[in-house]
């Protein structure tokens, strides 16, 4: 068995006020994304987004459906998003094969049968990051170099949040139903990601930590702008943001990390701003 799934509920705001720092990391923390020789799922029922990571070292792995969907194969009624963030690697889509580099990434439509995981190196394998929602129509699928994705510079270095922007699958770029994926890269020295924070309730959203020194931590906080919350981070772990808390981070260093959405529209700017000084 290389697929292992779990399964989170959606919850209020009202309940999330109640819970302990355990009970939050058991809703909202993903900690094992990235297994060597398995692929690791969340299916979240925050707009049915499934988190995951494929590392394949040893073997292909193939993926497979998982229980919660009751479909034949994974992308029955699926779409998927992929960015690789580790060495080289090869995503093969109905024996069509994808080569993905570090940073780079792939949409794959619905209704592909066949989607396997290889690494071109062993000792350096390929780490996919996997978002995938369920999707009404087929759209082609399509790599997405670094060159492709739209990039923004944000914030600077004196409130310590200057950071890089790179849209990759976003519908200016390729055409999905309703996955957004990006990456987002702190200047060394800034610390801080979306801050000032925000909040979309017509989509929720998943951060998945990656270049964090060994050593150092990500403080990621979660919550109604007037009701906060945080969950330590360590590399290479995701967090599941509900659609009415802001998502948002400050590390102990530098860092990437790489968001996931879905939900309403797929309007990237269409997100509710909160004044840092009324946050709670
Ligand atoms: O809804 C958009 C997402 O929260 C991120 O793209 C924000 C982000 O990467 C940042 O400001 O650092
Ligand atoms: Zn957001």
């Amino acid at each position: 068995m290389t697929t292992h799934y779990q399964t989170r509920y959606a919850a209020s705001p009202q309940d999330v006020k109640n819970y302990d720092t355990n009970r939050l990391r058991d809703e909202f923390l993903i900690s094992n994304v990235m297994e060597d020789d398995a692929i690791n799922l969340v299916y979240s029922h925050y707009d049915r987004f499934i988190t995951g990571g494929a590392v394949p070292v040893k073997n292909e792995l193939k993926l497979e459906s998982i229980e919660p969907l009751k479909a034949d194969y994974f992308l029955e009624r699926r779409e998927l998003g992929i960015i690789n963030v580790g060495g080289k690697g090869t995503v093969s889509v109905n024996g069509v094969a994808y080569h993905l580099d570090y940073k780079e990434a792939l949409y794959i439509g619905r209704e592909n049968k066949d989607v396997s995981f290889s690494s071109e190196d062993a000792t350096n394998p390929a780490k996919f990051y996997l978002n995938s929602t369920p999707a009404h129509k087929t759209f082609p699928t399509k790599k997405i170099s670094r060159e492709d994705a739209e990039v923004v510079e944000l914030g600077a270095l004196e409130t310590a949040n200057a950071r890089t922007i790179r849209k990759l699958i976003v519908n200016s770029v390729v055409e999905t139903c309703q996955v957004q994926m990006g990456m987002t890269e702190l200047k060394t020295g800034s610390v801080w990601n979306t801050m000032p924070a925000h909040v979309h309730d017509r989509r929720m959203e998943v951060y998945f930590y990656f270049e964090v020194p060994e050593d150092q931590a990500v403080c990621h906080f979660m919550g109604e702008p007037e009701e906060t919350r945080h969950i330590w981070m360590a590399n290479n772990q995701a967090v599941i943001s509900p659609p009415w808390s802001i998502h948002s981070g400050s590390g102990t260093s530098n860092y990437i990390f790489i968001w996931g959405m879905a939900g309403e529209n797929l309007d990237y700017g269409d997100m509710d701003h909160c004044k840092i000084n009324e946050l709670k």
